[in-house]
Order: C-alpha cells, then structure tokens, then sequence
C-alpha cells in the first residue's frame, strides 16, 4: 500500500477522507478527539503544499441536508487546531465543493459539507455511488484514505473514490491496524472484549466472530437487553432488537459449548424515562419494572465485570456502559474504565463515544494502551473482516 510519502502532492488538490464524526451539543463540539487523531495527516499534507480538500461525514442523515448533521462546526475547530483557515463548502459535490475546491491555494485547507447529505454516500447501488465518487472525483487530483472509524463502510467516498484516483493510505489508519493486529495475532490470555453502546444490530453481529477468539465477553450497554429477553427476562421500555432474540439465543449457546465465558449484567439502573432528571434506582435484572427502561449497568455489576477483568492479560472495550453523557448513568463506564486500568492488562478502548466517555469521565488517555477512533470498524478489523476501506487502498 502506498503511503503519503509516495505521493507528490506539492502544489496538488488532495482530497482526504477523515472520520470527524464528533459527539455535538447543539453546536457545540463535546469531544474533539477525532479532529486531533486528524491532524497530523492534515499537517503533512500542507507543509509538502498540498492543497487539501477534507471529507467526512456527521451522524447518520438520511441522504438529505439536516442543518443539526452540518460540518460547519467541525470546519471552525479544525481550524482553531490548525492555526489556519479552513475554507468549509456549503455543499457536498456541488457548486460550492467545486468553487472552494478550485479557490485553494498550496498549503490551505477545505472542509466539505456532510458526505452523507448525497443519497449516493451509502447507497447499496454501485453506479449511484459511482456517479457520486465522480463528482468527487473531479474536486482532486489525489485521494488518501484516512478515515479509520469508517473503513468498514462501503461507502462512496471510502470504498468508491479511491478506485477513481491515484491514491495512498493515512497514517492514522495504519497506526489504528498496527495496534489492533496485536489484538488478532496472539494476545495475551486471558483475552477479554467488553460490548456496550446503543449500535446494538451493528455490534450483536461482531459476536459471532469474537466468541472464536475472546476468553470472556462482558456485555453492557443497550446491548444487555437483548441478551436478558433471550433469558427470558422482561426488560421494561429498555433499547430491545426483538428480531435478534432466536440470534442470542445461539451466541448463548455456543459459547456455553465452546466454554467462552459471557457476562452479563446482574443489576441496572432503571429510569422513567430517557431523561437525566427522571426518576431512577438499580434493581435486579430480573425485576426490571415494565414502565422503566435500563440506561446503566448497576452497581453489583460493576463489582461482578471489576472481578471478571481483574485476572485478565488483554482487554478491548467498545461502547459505553451506559448513557454517560447524562450523570445519574455514567457510573458503569466510569467504573469499567477504572477496572481496566487496574487490571494492568493491554487495553484497548475503540469508538467515538468510548474514547469521548474516558475523556468526558476525566481519565488520562495515557492510563489505556490504545485509544483507537475506530467502534464498529476496530470490531470488524478483530472479526477478521476484510474492510471495504482498506481494500480499496491497495
Ligand atoms: N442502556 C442504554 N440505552 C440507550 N443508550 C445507551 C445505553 N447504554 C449506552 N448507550 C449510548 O450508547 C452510545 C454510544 O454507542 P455506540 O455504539 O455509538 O459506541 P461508540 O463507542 O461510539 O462506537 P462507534 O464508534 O462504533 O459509534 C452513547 O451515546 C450512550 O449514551
Ligand atoms: O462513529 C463511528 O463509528 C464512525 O464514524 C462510523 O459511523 P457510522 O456507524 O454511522 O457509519
């Protein structure tokens, strides 16, 4: 695979897929590491004179403009971290991303608007996606695949662009594949993966493939529910995927065959409603009041998940334990976050929401081995998946 230095980009317009899908309050950016893990590509890519055109996507519109999905933010805090300008286009591939693409001089930066604004970004039909990566096509004379988080996604400006253009791999996604290849190729045992989150028909997938390879699997979550409704247990207004019950029920039962054990939570806490203000209180799991729906694991779990880390050699985590970002349920992440620190082991934290939770929960960074930009995508690297985005670099 090519790198950037292969490439020469003085004086050439570069278009760069980032992952600068960041957590926003309104329009306020709460985590701004996935701009910083951008920068030093950025960087490299003005000081050789490149006239760089930076792409990416923001939450996930449906094909459409959504002004709370706008880049424009992202554009002003690139550019705080940059010292530079940044010129951001009001559109996507349009009128706008040519003009500003054109206007760039040698050394200075663009953001386009949200990829995913275009119908042709994630549409399952290659020829619109194709006719997409064209209109991108024509904005650059170079593409560099540098959005790790999304590599998973075969989408037009990941997987189809490079195809289109002379192109080159990003340091940040081959530092990304070269921690995690120490996940796949012989961890130390034992070797533990811990699921949490809200993208629970994304991630239930990925358990198939890790219950191969992981000892122990703790599950946290919106995920939890799902795996106590295939128990058997009733689960309140709790985030369910009712159409992936028979699903869990076999990850269940193979990994009792196959003695991987997985660890689920024996107490949440239960609120009303989905509100930092409501009502709540830690019951157990098999008593989870039909009014209330589940937004943190509970305290006894905490202890239970600290006990079952404790011991362990290897450990990555993907999803919150809870909704963190409203305090009353970010006890479980803050806890699982020390556990892994204590355990000692190698760990690897992966997803915009889980390195923004140690970060938010007021960790040092320094304390986990790897935070890596990549949740789903850093999965389905440890699946074994071959990654559309990584594919289309070679
Ligand atoms: N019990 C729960 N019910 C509803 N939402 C939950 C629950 N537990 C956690 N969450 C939410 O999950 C979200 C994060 O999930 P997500 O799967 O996107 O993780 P991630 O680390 O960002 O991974 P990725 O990078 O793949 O997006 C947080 O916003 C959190 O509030
Ligand atoms: O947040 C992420 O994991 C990446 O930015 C990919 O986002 P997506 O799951 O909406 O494709």
């Amino acid at each position: 695979m090519r790198t950037i230095d292969d490439l020469d980009v003085s004086g050439k317009r570069v278009f760069v897929r980032a992952d600068l899908n960041v957590p926003l309050d309104g329009d306020r950016i709460t985590d701004d590491g996935r701009i910083r893990a951008a920068l030093p590509t950025i960087e490299k890519l003005r000081e050789r004179g490149a006239r760089v055109i930076v792409a990416a996507h923001l939450g996930r519109p449906k094909g459409a403009p959504e002004p709370r999905y706008s880049l424009r933010p992202v554009a002003a805090r690139l550019g705080e971290l940059l010292g530079a300008d940044v010129a951001f286009a009001a559109d996507t591939a349009g009128e706008s991303a040519r003009a500003t693409s054109a206007a760039l001089a040698d050394g200075q930066v663009a953001l386009l608007e949200n990829v995913r604004f275009e119908p042709g970004e994630t549409s399952k039909d290659d020829a619109e996606r194709g006719e997409l990566a064209d209109r991108f096509a024509q904005l650059a004379d170079l593409y560099v695949g540098d959005a790790f988080g999304a590599v998973h996604r075969r989408h037009a400006s990941v997987f189809d662009l490079p195809g289109k253009l002379p192109h080159a791999v990003g340091g940040l996604v081959l530092t990304e594949v070269e921690v995690l290849r120490k996940l796949t190729d012989a961890p130390e045992r034992p070797y533990a993966v811990v699921l949490g989150g809200s993208k629970v028909s994304d991630k239930l997938g990925v358990i198939d493939n890790l219950l191969g390879a992981a000892d122990r699997l703790l599950i946290g979550g919106g995920m939890v529910f799902t795996f106590l409704k295939a128990k058997g247990y009733e689960v309140g207004s709790s985030l369910l995927e009712a159409d992936q019950l028979d699903t869990v029920r076999g990850y269940l039962e193979r990994a009792e065959r196959e003695g991987v054990e997985i660890v689920l939570p024996v107490d949440v806490v239960a609120a009303e409603k989905f509100a930092a203000d409501a009502p709540h209180a830690p019951v157990d799991v098999q008593a989870i009041p039909a009014d209330r729906m589940g937004l943190d694991i509970g305290p006894r779990s905490q202890e239970l998940f600290a006990a079952k880390l404790a011991d362990t050699r290897t450990v990555f985590w993907n999803g919150p334990m809870g909704v963190f970002e409203m305090e009353p349920y970010a006890g479980g992440t803050r806890a699982l976050a020390q556990s892994l620190i204590d355990s000692g082991a190698f760990t690897v934290v992966g997803g915009g929401d889980s390195a923004a939770a140690v970060r938010a929960l007021g960790f040092d960074e320094a304390a986990f081995g790897h935070i890596s930009t990549g949740g789903g995508a850093s999965l389905e690297y440890l699946e074994g998946k071959d990654l559309p985005g990584i594919d289309a670099l070679a």
